[in-house]
Order: C-alpha cells, then sequence, then structure tokens
C-alpha cells in the first residue's frame, strides 16, 4: 500500500559514556511501527524522553535507524533527504529556520529561491500564509526582534512555503498564550483542509491534538502505547478530573454526589478540591449541584495531562 510515512520496527539506540562507569547504550527509540496513509492527521505524543524526536529525526532523515525500516513518501529518509526536503515541511519548535538578523520577508525570500519556487507561486503563497498567520505586522522586523509567538508563526510560514504534501510539526504551539495558539491552530486545520496534506504533530497540549488530529499515537519507553482516536484513548482509560472550588464563605463540608471524592478541604474551608469521573459526572451538572449549596466565588478545572495518561496506559498494562 502507498503510505504517507511507513515506519516499521524502528529502533535507534545511542551510546553514552559514563564517567567512571564506561559506555553504556539507550534504546531511545524501540521497534516502534508508525504509518499514515495519504492526508491522515496524526499527533504523536509521550512523556519527555518517550522517543518522539529521535523518531521524526529518522522520518527526517536527520538520524539513521539502528534497526527497522522507513519509507516516507515512497523515499528512504536519509540517502534521499534532499528529495524528500522538497515534499516536506518540518518545524522543530526548540530550532529555527529563519534568519535572525534578517526581516522575516528576507527569510521566505530565501527559502523561496531555494526551493526554486516561480516569482508568481512564491508570491501566492506568500500572500495566503501572511493572510492566515497574521505576518503583515511583522514581516519588515528582523526575526530577533519577534515575540515567540510571532516567530513560530514564521517558523510554520516557512516550512509551508514550498506547499508540502506531508507536515511535521514538533511542539509547534510550545511556549504560545491562548491567542496564539488558537490562530496557529485555525491556519494549520483550514491549510490542510485546502491541500489535504498529510499532518504528524507531536505535543504536550492536548487541546492541539483535539483540534488538528484525528487520531493519536501515544509513545512511552520508545515503544507504541496506544494507537488510535483521542475519544477511545479517554474514554478507555477512565481519567478522573479534578475541580477546585474557592467558596465565598467558609464551610467545612458539602454533600457531594455518589461517587465524587473529596481530595481535601484548604484555607480553612474556602477551597475544597474534588475529583470525578468524565463518565459519570459532567462538570456543568456537578458545579449546579454544588452552587444550590453554597456560593461559588472561583473555579478551575484541570484535565489529565499526557503524562498522567501515558502512565495510565501502563499501569493497566495495555
Ligand atoms: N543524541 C543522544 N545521545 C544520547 N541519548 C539521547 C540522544 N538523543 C536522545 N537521547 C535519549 O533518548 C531518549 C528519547 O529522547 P527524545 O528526545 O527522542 O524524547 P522526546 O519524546 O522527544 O522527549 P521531549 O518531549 O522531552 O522532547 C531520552 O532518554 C534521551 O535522553
Amino acid at each position: 500500500m502507498d503510505l504517507a510515512i511507513d515506519a516499521q520496527h524502528l529502533t535507534r539506540e545511542f551510546t553514552v559514556r559514563r564517567r567512571g562507569a564506561g559506555r553504556s547504550v539507550v534504546r531511545a527509540v524501540d521497534d516502534l511501527t508508525l504509518r499514515l496513509e495519504h492526508g491522515e492527521a496524526v499527533g504523536f505524543v509521550g512523556a519527555n524522553g518517550a522517543g518522539k524526536s529521535t523518531t521524526i529525526k529518522m522520518l527526517t532523515g536527520i538520524l539513521t535507524p539502528t534497526r527497522g525500516e522507513v519509507a516516507v513518501l515512497g523515499r528512504r529518509p536519509v540517502p534521499e533527504r534532499r528529495h524528500l526536503a522538497r515534499e516536506i515541511g518540518v518545524v522543530f519548535g526548540q530550532r529555527s529556520q529563519l534568519w535572525w538578523d534578517l526581516p522575516l520577508q528576507d527569510s521566505f525570500e530565501i527559502l523561496g529561491s531555494m526551493h526554486r519556487l516561480s516569482p508568481g507561486a512564491k508570491a501566492a503563497r506568500l500572500e495566503r500564509l501572511v493572510a492566515g498567520l497574521d505576518l503583515a505586522p511583522f514581516l519588515d522586523r528582523p526575526v530577533r526582534q519577534l515575540s515567540l509567538g510571532q516567530r513560530m508563526r514564521g517558523e510554520v510560514a516557512a516550512a509551508l512555503l514550498h506547499s508540502p504534501r506531508l507536515v511535521v510539526l514538533d511542539e509547534p504551539t510550545i511556549g504560545l498564550d491562548m491567542i496564539s495558539k488558537e490562530g496557529l491552530r485555525r491556519f494549520l486545520v483550514e491549510d490542510r483542509a485546502e491541500r489535504g496534506t498529510t499532518l504528524l504533530l507531536t505535543t504536550h497540549d492536548m487541546a492541539d491534538v483535539e483540534r488538528l488530529c484525528e487520531r493519536i499515537v501515544v509513545v512511552s519507553d520508545g515503544r507504541t502505547a496506544y494507537d488510535g482516536t483521542l475519544a477511545g484513548l479517554r474514554s478507555s482509560l477512565r481519567t478522573p478530573r479534578e475541580l477546585v472550588l474557592d467558596l465565598a464563605e467558609p464551610r467545612d463540608a458539602l454533600v457531594l454526589p455518589g461517587g465524587v471524592e473529596l481530595l481535601a478541604v484548604e484555607a480553612g474551608g474556602i477551597r475544597h478540591r474534588v475529583r470525578f469521573l468524565a463518565e459519570e459526572h459532567s462538570a456543568a451538572a456537578l458545579i449546579a449541584a454544588i452552587s444550590a449549596q453554597v456560593d461559588i466565588a472561583d473555579l478551575s478545572m484541570a484535565e489529565p495531562a499526557i503524562e498522567d495518561l501515558v502512565r495510565e496506559i501502563f499501569a493497566r498494562g495495555a
């Protein structure tokens, strides 16, 4: 079958020298199989050190696998890296492909020439990217003067300038405020809908996965721990949500619906922390039940972090 990404039994080991302890081998990716059809959008998530970046480096031809087979858009990433670069767009959140001392616009000109885009094609694509990512206010500014959110939008534009068929984004929203995140997500959804690109995205933010991806692959210790829909992951895990309530007046105890667990009463009865399962209670009904008893001054809710979901997968031995 013709796949956008076809990685089978990928393994990558690093030899590390430990002072006084000789050499040891770290297996960053361990027999990982990852297959994406053309046009699919997949969130590739996992805890720190799970092996996501190493996998992406193997897919994009930066690292050679120790073992396993990999084809990306039908090409072998390392020997055919130059060819592949014309068809894929990559953003590594921590690294830049822009020229720091030049105005943002100049980076696009250089990249356009590197990709041998015709002046007409470059102008049309840039117009779309500038409008979609709202780049106009800072196109003339040197990249080093841009805020993180502005730079990241510039990075995404740089990666998408040559209209790649496959887009690989490593932590594209890290450190961005909510408005920048939403703007970036909206554009990525639109661009994908227009061009039918394949998307592989690593992130620590579940909202990125929810907005951008139909499928989620969870990696843990270099191996696939889950591969399916995000809804399927959440419902199969029954992860608890935590609600923190600050009351207008102190109370020793609240009457909680069955199955809702009291975690703590703090600040002399003002702050109450409770835990519940999303499958058993809706947050709205729970808040309504509590506000029928007391005045709530403030509240916040914590969703399970990706790290918690990953831990849960292993706790149940999946
Ligand atoms: N060049 C290297 N030399 C030695 N060990 C490495 C090297 N690169 C990665 N590792 C190790 O491989 C493991 C996987 O790292 P990787 O960067 O792929 O994880 P990650 O899932 O991308 O993590 P993060 O979310 O923190 O970016 C880690 O234990 C890391 O320390």
